[in-house]
């Protein structure tokens, strides 16, 4: 998978707004209510990456997920990492577009 060139990863991210692209990654960050709801989410979205075989840098505090995502073989974006941000906001964001 080719990375992609930052003009193309700051016009695709114009159709995710909760995301941020620096240091080489899309970068994102999601508060729910508790850790019970954020554990869950997680759980969730672990079965996307197996599916996609595609795996975030992620870390948890309490009720905050923080996502970091690129691809190492390519060192940088691909669309894979787009693939696995829009399977993400499926789950953390459903009632939204
Ligand atoms: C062997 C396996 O296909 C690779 O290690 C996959 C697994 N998950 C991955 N995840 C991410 N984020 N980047 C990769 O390059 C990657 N490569």
């Amino acid at each position: 998978m080719n990375k992609l060139s930052d003009d193309d990863i700051e016009k695709k991210l114009l159709r995710f707004p909760d995301w941020e692209y620096y240091e080489n990654a899309l970068h994102g960050e999601f508060e729910f209510e508790n850790f019970k709801d954020c554990f869950s989410a997680m759980s969730r979205i672990a079965f996307e990456c197996e599916a996609l075989n595609h795996h975030p840098n992620w870390s948890n505090t309490y009720n905050v997920l923080t996502i970091s995502l690129s691809t190492h073989d390519a060192d940088g974006v691909t669309n894979k990492d787009f693939l696995l941000a829009e399977a993400i906001e499926n789950i953390v964001e459903p009632d939204e577009e």
